[in-house]
Parts: structure tokens; C-alpha cells; sequence
């Protein structure tokens, strides 16, 4: 199935602060001074331990957080709130459970349709895509089924191509396979990057799985905490025509335990052994 390709955001974070207020203690700096390009049409994975910043540098995008200082420049335009431009899709699957799948993909396209006036062909319209992202999502037989009858990994497929409905420019994705099994969460790996090369829509996805950022990105940044920054930035070297095999060569494994061991490296973690070591350490003295 061939679809027309979109139009894609390019985005420069330049110098962008963020810190959050705290009660009785100081403010958190939670983004320092963070500089970040992300070219039309790439699929840019955000790695890093926990707290680093991902999902507020995500939120920020996506005009859902404000920030302090420096710029957030959207094709050319600063960032001063959500637009439908872009679109998010979170872990949690946040469908409306009253509606059937073809409905919760429609639903945002009509409101559009409502606001701004348009035609009856444009809502012709809008049912040929829905029906496109249906079949893309291998959905078209659950179209009539409601939430509560699709399986964890069906019903963030649902919730992708609710946020393709409106062609947006920029897909923002803050772990949205987090919550899925492994074996599910390999057939979503194939499935957005099939969708990512159909729909050529810029992608900026937050991960913690580094297996998951090296199979799906063109570059993964690894940022670091206290505060949030970026440490480091790879360019993955494997194409774009990627395939399940490709996870156990030498050189994606190669690449994985770099960025692990940088992970580990800038939260400061102790490795497994050490804290085996500690425990039992513990176990000995009581
Ligand atoms: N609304 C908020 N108010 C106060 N602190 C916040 C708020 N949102 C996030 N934080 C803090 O900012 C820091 C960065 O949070 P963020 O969720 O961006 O990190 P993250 O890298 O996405 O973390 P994780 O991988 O655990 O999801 C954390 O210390 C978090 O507690």
C-alpha cells in the first residue's frame, strides 16, 4: 500500500534550560544547556538513566512544558505550545473506551474537521486515511471492536495511528512499547519503522531499552543526569532496511555495550557485581 508522503519537521534545540520548582528545597536544573538538531524526516531515539531529562526534553516539543532560556526552534518557528503539526503517543494507550478502534482514529480528525470549517469530501477524506492506517496497523478487522477487547500491543497500534490520522510532521514517542512484551514489542520495532519509511514523518522517541534505540534509530542521543544534558551522540551505521538478526551481530552488540557502558558511566550506577558484592557483604554481617 503505497501513501502519500508527509512533510517533515526539522528541529534545533539551542541552549534550552529547564529546572522545576520544589518545595522547601532548591529548584531541580533538569535540562542544562541542551543543543540538539534533528534533521527532516530522521528517527532520532533518546537514551539515558532515569531522571536525565528525556521525557521533559520530549514535553518541551511537543509544547506540553515550558522551559527557561535558550530557544526550541520548529521548522523555523519557535515552540510556544502544542500544535497539530505534532503528535504524541505515550506509554499508556489513553484510547477512549466508549469508542470503537475506528472511531478513537477518526475522533481527532473530526474535530479538526469541526474547527475549521472544511467540507464533507475532507471527512471522505479523513475515512480513506483511517481506513489506510487501519490496514497499515494490520487492524482492519478489529476496526469495529472497543478498547476494552484489543490486546496491550493492538491497542497501542491504535493509538500510532491515531496520532498519524492528522498527518502530523513530528511524532513524538515517550516509551510507547514500554509496557508490552518482548515478543510484541519486537513485531512494534518492525512495525514503526515500516511506518517510519511509508510516512517519512520526522521521529523523536524516548526509550530506555538500548536494543530498542539502536534497531530503530538513525542516531541515539545518550543524555546524562544532575543535571539533564546530552553526553553523547551515535550515529547508527546499519541502514535503514533493518532485521530481527541484525541484534545479535557483533557490531549492534558492539554498539550496545558502548552506550551501556556510558549509561552506567554518567548516572553513576554501580555495576551488578558491585552491588551482589555490597548485599552480600550485608548478608555476612547480620
Ligand atoms: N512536573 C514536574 N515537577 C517537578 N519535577 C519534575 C516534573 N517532571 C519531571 N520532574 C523531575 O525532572 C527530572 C527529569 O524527569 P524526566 O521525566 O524528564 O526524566 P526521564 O529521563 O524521562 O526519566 P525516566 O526515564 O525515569 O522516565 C526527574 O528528576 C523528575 O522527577
Amino acid at each position: 500500500m503505497k501513501m502519500p508522503a508527509m512533510s517533515q519537521s526539522e528541529v534545533h534545540f539551542e541552549t534550552v534550560s529547564k529546572s522545576f520548582k520544589r518545595r522547601n528545597e532548591s529548584a531541580l536544573l533538569v535540562l542544562d544547556q541542551v543543543s540538539l538538531h534533528v534533521a527532516p524526516g530522521e528517527f532520532l531515539v533518546l537514551v539515558g538513566a532515569s531522571g536525565c531529562g528525556k521525557s521533559t526534553l520530549l514535553r518541551i516539543l511537543a509544547g506540553l512544558e515550558t522551559y527557561d532560556s535558550g530557544r526550541v526552534i520548529l521548522d523555523g518557528q519557535p515552540v510556544h505550545g502544542p500544535g497539530a503539526d505534532r503528535a504524541m503517543v505515550f506509554q499508556h494507550y489513553s484510547l477512549y473506551p466508549w469508542l470503537t478502534v475506528k472511531d478513537n482514529i477518526r475522533f481527532s480528525r473530526q474535530l479538526r474537521v469541526v474547527r475549521d470549517q472544511l467540507t464533507s469530501s475532507d471527512v471522505e477524506a479523513a475515512s480513506g486515511r483511517s481506513d489506510a492506517l487501519l490496514s497499515l496497523m494490520g487492524l482492519s478487522h478489529a476496526a469495529d471492536y472497543y478498547p476494552n477487547q484489543l490486546s496491550g500491543g493492538m491497542q497501542q497500534r491504535v493509538a500510532i495511528a491515531r496520532a498519524l490520522m492528522n498527518r502530523p510532521k513530528l511524532l513524538l514517542m515517550d516509551e510507547p512499547f514500554g509496557a508490552l512484551d518482548a515478543q510484541t514489542r519486537e513485531v512494534m520495532h518492525d512495525l514503526i519503522r515500516h511506518v517510519h519509511q511509508l510516512e517519512g514523518t520526522t521521529i523523536v522517541f524516548v526509550t530506555h531499552d538500548v536494543e530498542e534505540a539502536l534497531y530503530l534509530g538513525d542516531r541515539v542521543v545518550v543524555m546524562a543526569p544532575r543535571p539533564g544534558r546530552i553526553d553523547s551522540v551515535v550515529s547508527v551505521p546499519f541502514g535503514r532496511q533493518r532485521e530481527q538478526d541484525l541484534k545479535a551481530t557483533v557490531d549492534f552488540l558492539g554498539l550496545k555495550r558502548q552506550i551501556l557502558h556510558r549509561i552506567r558511566e554518567t548516572s553513576g550506577m554501580k555495576t551488578n557485581r558491585d552491588m551482589l558484592e555490597q548485599l552480600s557483604q550485608q548478608g555476612s554481617q547480620n
